[in-house]
Parts: C-alpha cells; sequence; structure tokens
C-alpha cells in the first residue's frame, strides 16, 4: 500500500470529540493482563483543526486547559529520518512500542515547550506535546498543510477520567482523517467497517498514550475510542488487545467524586509494578482476586435475567465493587482523601464506592442503592462533600465514542444561514464546560440524542 494523499491547505476546519471514562472493574490489574470493564461517560474532550495559508509552514497546539501555546516550524522537525523505510510507519501498522530514535529526535522540539515552567506544568505541557509530535511525525509528512490544533475539554486533568486517553483519540482521528487514512463515519456504513476504522483511530490512540502514560494497557483509549462499554484485556503487548463491546452495559446512576488531589497515572502504575517485584506472590495474588471480582461482574451482568433494578443483583455488583477497593487498597493506590469520601458516603448508606482510574487522588465512583435515590439524602452529602473541597459530577454511562463534525458547522439556532460556523476563537471563548457543551457538545442536553452534525462509528 502507498503512502496516502495529503489534504490540501485552507480546507474548511473541522472537529473531532472523544469521551472521558471511568473504569468500573479492573484498573492497575489490567496492566499486568488482566481483565477490565470500562465504560465512556458523558465529558469529553473537543478537538478543533484550522488551516492557515499555504505561505505559513507553521504546526501549533492552543491547548487551553493547561495553558499551552506552542508553534513549531514545520521544516525544522526531523522528518528525513523517519520518511523512508524501514522506520517509516503507516496508517495501517501495529505499533506496540515507541521507536527510541524517534523518541530522541523529538527531544529538543519537546524540550523547547514551555522551558521554564515549574517542573510539574512543563512535565503536563510537554507530555502533550510528545503525545501530537509522535503522531504527528509518524503519520504526516513535511508537506504537511500549517495547522492549528485547538483542544478544550470538559473531563477534569489527572482525575482518572481518561483525559489524556481522550485527548490521544481526538489527536488520532484528526490525523488519520488529515491523511485520508479513515472511511466515514456515515450512517449505513457496515458494521464490520465501522469497527475497522474504529480499530485503526484506537491503534494510533494507544501510541500517544504511550508518550504521556510510558506503559498504559491501552483500556482508557480503547474505551474512549468504542464508546458504551468494553471488557478489555492485553496479554501480549505485541498484538491487540481483546475487547468485548458490552451493550448490554446498565445504566446505573453514577456518582463521581473528585478529590482535587493531583497525581500521576504513570507513578501510580509503577507504584504497583514496584510491589510486585518486592512482594511478587501476595501482589499477584492480589491481581488475580481482582480479576475474579471483574469476571464475577461480568458474568453477572452478561446473565440473561440480570436487571439493575433487582436490589439483590444490584447489591451483589455493588459488594464486588467495595471489594475491587479494597483490593487496590491493598495495592497502595488509594490515597486518604478517597478514603474519606468512602467514609462519608458508606455513612450516608447510599451506595458502593471505589476509586476508578488510577488511584492516588484522582476520582471515587458510587453505585447508589435504588432504595436511597432520596434527594433530601442526597443533598445534605453532597453539601457535605463540598464543604470538604470535594467536586462533584453528574455523568451519564455509556455514552458515544469518537465523533466527527466534518466541517465545523452547527445547527446551533445562531440564525446564520447554513448554521453556525465553529471558528477557533468562537471556540475559544465558549465560558466553562457548559459553554463548550452549548457551542459543539455532541448532545443537545448531556443525557440527549447526538446533535444533527456529529457523527460517529458505529458497529
Ligand atoms: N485538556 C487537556 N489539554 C491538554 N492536555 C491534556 C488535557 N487533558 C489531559 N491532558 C494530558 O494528559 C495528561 C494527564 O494524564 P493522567 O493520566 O495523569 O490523567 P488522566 O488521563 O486524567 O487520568 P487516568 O489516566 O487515571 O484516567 C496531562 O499531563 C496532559 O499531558
Ligand atoms: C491504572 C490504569 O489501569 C487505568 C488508568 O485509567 C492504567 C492503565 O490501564 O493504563
Amino acid at each position: 500500500m502507498s503512502p496516502r494523499r495529503m489534504s490540501t491547505p485552507l480546507m474548511p476546519a473541522f472537529m473531532v470529540s472523544a469521551p472521558g471514562k471511568v473504569i468500573v472493574f479492573g484498573e492497575h490489574a489490567v496492566v499486568h493482563g488482566k481483565t477490565a470493564i470500562a465504560a465512556a461517560i458523558s465529558l469529553r474532550s473537543y478537538l478543533h483543526v484550522s488551516f492557515l495559508s499555504k505561505s505559513h509552514r507553521t504546526v501549533s497546539l492552543r491547548f487551553p486547559d493547561i495553558e499551552l501555546d506552542h508553534t513549531w516550524n514545520i521544516d525544522d522537525l526531523p522528518w528525513a529520518a523517519f520518511s523512508a523505510p524501514p522506520k517509516k510507519r503507516f496508517y495501517y501498522d501495529l505499533v506496540t512500542s515507541l521507536d527510541p530514535d524517534l523518541v530522541e529526535a523529538m527531544q529538543p522540539h519537546v524540550h523547547e515547550v514551555s522551558p521554564h515552567l515549574p517542573e510539574h506544568a512543563r512535565k503536563v505541557h510537554q507530555n502533550s506535546a510528545a503525545a501530537f509530535l509522535y503522531l504527528f511525525l509518524s503519520l504526516g509528512s513535511q508537506k504537511w498543510p500549517a495547522c492549528v490544533y485547538t483542544l478544550r475539554s470538559t473531563i477534569p486533568i489527572g482525575a482518572g477520567l481518561g483525559s489524556s486517553a481522550s485527548i490521544a483519540v481526538c489527536l488520532s482521528v484528526a490525523l488519520l482523517l488529515q491523511i485520508r487514512a479513515l472511511s466515514g463515519p456515515h450512517p449505513d456504513q457496515p458494521s464490520e467497517e465501522a469497527a475497522l476504522q474504529i480499530e485503526r483511530i484506537n491503534r494510533w490512540a494507544f501510541v500517544a498514550e504511550m508518550c504521556i502514560h510510558g506503559n498504559p494497557s491501552g483500556v482508557d483509549n480503547t474505551v474512549s475510542s468504542c464508546g458504551k462499554a468494553v471488557l478489555f484485556r492485553r496479554i501480549d503487548y505485541r498484538k491487540p488487545p481483546k475487547v468485548t463491546s458490552l451493550w448490554q452495559f446498565p445504566e446505573l446512576p453514577l456518582l463521581l467524586v473528585n478529590t482535587r488531589q493531583s497525581r500521576s497515572t504513570a507513578i501510580e502504575v509503577a507504584k504497583v509494578a514496584a510491589l510486585k517485584e518486592d512482594h511478587p506472590v501476595v501482589t499477584n495474588l492480589l491481581l488475580d482476586a481482582i480479576n475474579e471480582v471483574t469476571e464475577s461482574a461480568h458474568r453477572l451482568i452478561d446473565s440473561p435475567d440480570f436487571s439493575k433494578d433487582n436490589p439483590s443483583q444490584l447489591k451483589v455488583l455493588g459488594e464486588l465493587i467495595t471489594i475491587n477497593h479494597g483490593l487496590l487498597v491493598s495495592l497502595g493506590v488509594s490515597h486518604p482523601k478517597l478514603e474519606r469520601i468512602r467514609a462519608l458516603i458508606d455513612h450516608a448508606g447510599i451506595g458502593w464506592t471505589k476509586l476508578t482510574g488510577a488511584g492516588g487522588g484522582g476520582c471515587a465512583m458510587t453505585i447508589l442503592k435504588p432504595d436511597v435515590r432520596q434527594v433530601a439524602l442526597m443533598e445534605s452529602l453532597e453539601r457535605n462533600l463540598e464543604a470538604e473541597g470535594f467536586e462533584l459530577f453528574e455523568t451519564t454511562l455509556a455514552g458515544d465514542g469518537v465523533g466527527v463534525l466534518w466541517p465545523a458547522v452547527l445547527h446551533n439556532h445562531s440564525g446564520e444561514e447554513g448554521g453556525e460556523e465553529i471558528d477557533q476563537e468562537k471556540f475559544l471563548n465558549a465560558q466553562g464546560n457548559d459553554g463548550i457543551e452549548r457551542l459543539v457538545g455532541v448532545t443537545s442536553d448531556v443525557a440527549g440524542p447526538a446533535r444533527e452534525g456529529w457523527r460517529f462509528w458505529r458497529p
């Protein structure tokens, strides 16, 4: 197969979007080859791609959530060594590890990003820049048109809700669309073709995740690409993971509480690896136990008579959530703030709680008991949680995966003929999460149907 033709400059702006996620069962164990269940949430990242005239030779990242604004000269980037075999990578390749030579060649261009910021902020900027550059240099070429990538997200960063995976998916789909390596999405697309497109996006999103996390399992980018919920297992990192879509996943009411304690997924994953090194037998038993919890939950959800409205079945699911959290505590990835949230929620007796994602801070998720979904009790709990500085999110589980808005025009009742063109400034000026949702959100309200214009690959 030959490399794809570049898109022409000055094409209209377009947008892509991908959801965040919760890991319902199996985080950390999944890094060690065990099974996990993850579901997409309604919080999402949105990436706007706009084109500059032919006289420009630059590519810019405008990521205001992290205050990153950086421009590279396309011709200064290290194309030569990676544009021809054996180093050239194609959109259809399965890349399962980073090429150390490319990582090294990128370094000067990553290090020029925000060099004067304190270390933590610099790392956040440089991680995002590295994820972009790796994909750009792998999929693009020196003939790339000058463009600006503007990203905004409603997903809190470093909270265990897959913010990095959702931006990895956005970058992957945007670049693959630009090299015309994707067909669709269109409504009558055959299921297998849609699945193939999602897999292609997911493979490159995994590469971007590797640039941010080092050793990700791939579960976050997989559920962000596919949407809904997935059963995920990756035993051999040289092969694609085993992914089963869980269409029957129950739409349970979910309470998400953010500790606002920032942490890095890479560090939490490394903690578990160190524990396994120091205590191999015990750690493996804990990881196996988590696997058994996940498999039990899957058997329960998958059984033909399962109903989220059956209190005894919901109780079993809830107990598995509680056990999973206990095992994560034993792995050393909880945090006093997560334990405080759990204590407050347990005291109110409203549901079953576990940390979700990497832990060490981030978010706790609670599946609510059916008999206590009372407004007064919930309001008092919410007040207590907020009084201690925690942040609450209402989210809908199991929404759409990666989406495309091409061109970036929406029918927003703006009165503009043919729809409202979403330009970079409008997108940057949208106020807060609500403003982003109102301007470009994939659903007309959070739980509503997909807004006209946005298209999704739906296998
Ligand atoms: N809105 C955003 N804008 C730019 N970069 C982002 C954004 N959100 C996430 N990132 C990138 O992803 C990194 C966060 O990854 P991290 O794994 O620590 O958090 P997370 O993905 O939210 O959590 P988890 O992996 O546990 O679900 C940031 O350091 C940054 O590089
Ligand atoms: C902690 C972890 O299992 C989930 C992070 O959301 C890491 C991973 O799977 O890459």
